[in-house]
């Protein structure tokens, strides 16, 4: 099997290729400077001389609070891009397996989002994914779309690295206590996605192709995420760190994000047979590695 994967240095690539390095699969990254999702012609371009078997759709642009004065970048690279990136892989015969978001919805509901569910994005960003998701669609009937949410890794910029960050020069911090969702590391992402890819190139099962939800188990608001980082660097030797929590209120930013970012995965559990694990045994893991890297 052969995998073609959008992006290079992003949280998901990166993983897909350690994961690539740790089994001997063939995956190959396809970005910037050759291939860039806002420049289409350079995106069939790409995917027309690569024989792969799959086409993972990875990258996007992900700045949250600037795509809020970057729309049209936001929606060329999130919308047009992953339309095109779909259409690439509908040309060659191939299915495409693409990455969305859990900000897709609102947050007013009081529970888990399911699939069949209405969005109701209420950022650029999310706006832009929901617009993408629909390109995808339209343009190649063989994809599985993939909402996940609150993706750390040791690779790229995440919450969870921005924590550590902060904690080397503070020993408190003030994070939001009202907004809840389902961390998910990269690496189990990376891990589900090999696994779906591995069913659908040989499966023309129509059940096996949709939107799912893909995130770790449990929930935690993102205060609960900073402090079970905190309690983590704590027994790995590290500095002590306070949590404030503290309202979205308190925590003026330019993209509104949804209170509720809880995605059920119930679907992809059915489907699949693929449910992720605890976000907590995963986040240790992802926190041992940096820790291993010296953070
Ligand atoms: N991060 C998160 O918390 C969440 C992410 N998602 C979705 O999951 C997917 C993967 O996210 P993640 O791995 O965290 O992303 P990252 O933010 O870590 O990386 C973004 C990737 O997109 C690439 N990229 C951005 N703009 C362009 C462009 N114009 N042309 C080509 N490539 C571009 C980057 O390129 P380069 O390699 O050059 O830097 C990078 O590889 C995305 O679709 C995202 O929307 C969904 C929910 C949560
Ligand atoms: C750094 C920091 C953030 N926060 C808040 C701001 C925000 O509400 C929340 C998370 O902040 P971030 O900017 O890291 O997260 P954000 O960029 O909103 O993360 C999102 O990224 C996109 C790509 C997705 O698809 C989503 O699933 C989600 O993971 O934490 C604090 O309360 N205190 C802090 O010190
Ligand atoms: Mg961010």
């Amino acid at each position: 099997m052969r995998i073609a994967v959008t992006g290079k240095q992003g949280q998901v690539v990166q993983s897909l290729l350690r994961r690539g390095a740790e089994t001997g699969l063939d995956i190959s990254a396809v970005g910037r400077p050759e291939m860039d999702l806002s420049d289409p012609a350079s995106v069939a371009a790409a995917f027309s001389a690569l024989r792969a078997d799959v086409i993972v759709s990875a990258a996007a642009y992900t700045a949250v609070d600037k795509a809020e004065s970057e729309a049209e970048l936001a929606f060329s690279v999130n919308a047009a891009g992953a339309g095109a990136v779909a259409e690439a892989a509908a040309r060659i015969g191939v299915p495409v397996i693409h990455l969305s978001t859990d900000y897709v919805f609102s947050g007013d509901k009081a529970s888990a989002y399911c699939e069949e569910d209405a969005t109701g994005p209420i950022s650029v960003y999310g706006r832009s994914k929901l617009a993408g998701e629909k390109a995808v669609a339209a343009a190649n009937p063989n994809h599985v779309i993939l909402r996940t949410a609150w993706v750390y890794s040791p690779f790229g910029n995440n919450f969870l690295k921005t924590m550590l960050r902060l904690a080397e020069t503070r020993d408190h911090l003030r994070v939001v206590a009202d907004q809840t969702g389902c961390p998910t590391s990269a690496l189990d992402i990376a891990d589900a996605i090999l696994a779906i890819a591995t069913r659908i190139i040989t499966d023309p099962e129509p059940s096996l192709r949709g939107t799912f939800h893909l995130t770790g188990s449990g929930e935690a608001s993102w205060a609960d995420f900073a402090e079970e980082i905190f309690a983590e660097l704590l027994k790995s030797g590290g500095r002590s760190v306070g949590v404030e929590r503290i309202p979205t209120a308190d925590y003026p930013t330019p993209a509104k994000r949804p209170a509720n970012s809880r995605l059920n995965g119930d679907k992809l559990a059915r489907t699949y047979g693929i449910r992720l694990p605890e976000w907590k045994q995963s986040m240790t893991i992802v926190m041992q590695d940096l820790v291993n890297k010296g953070l």
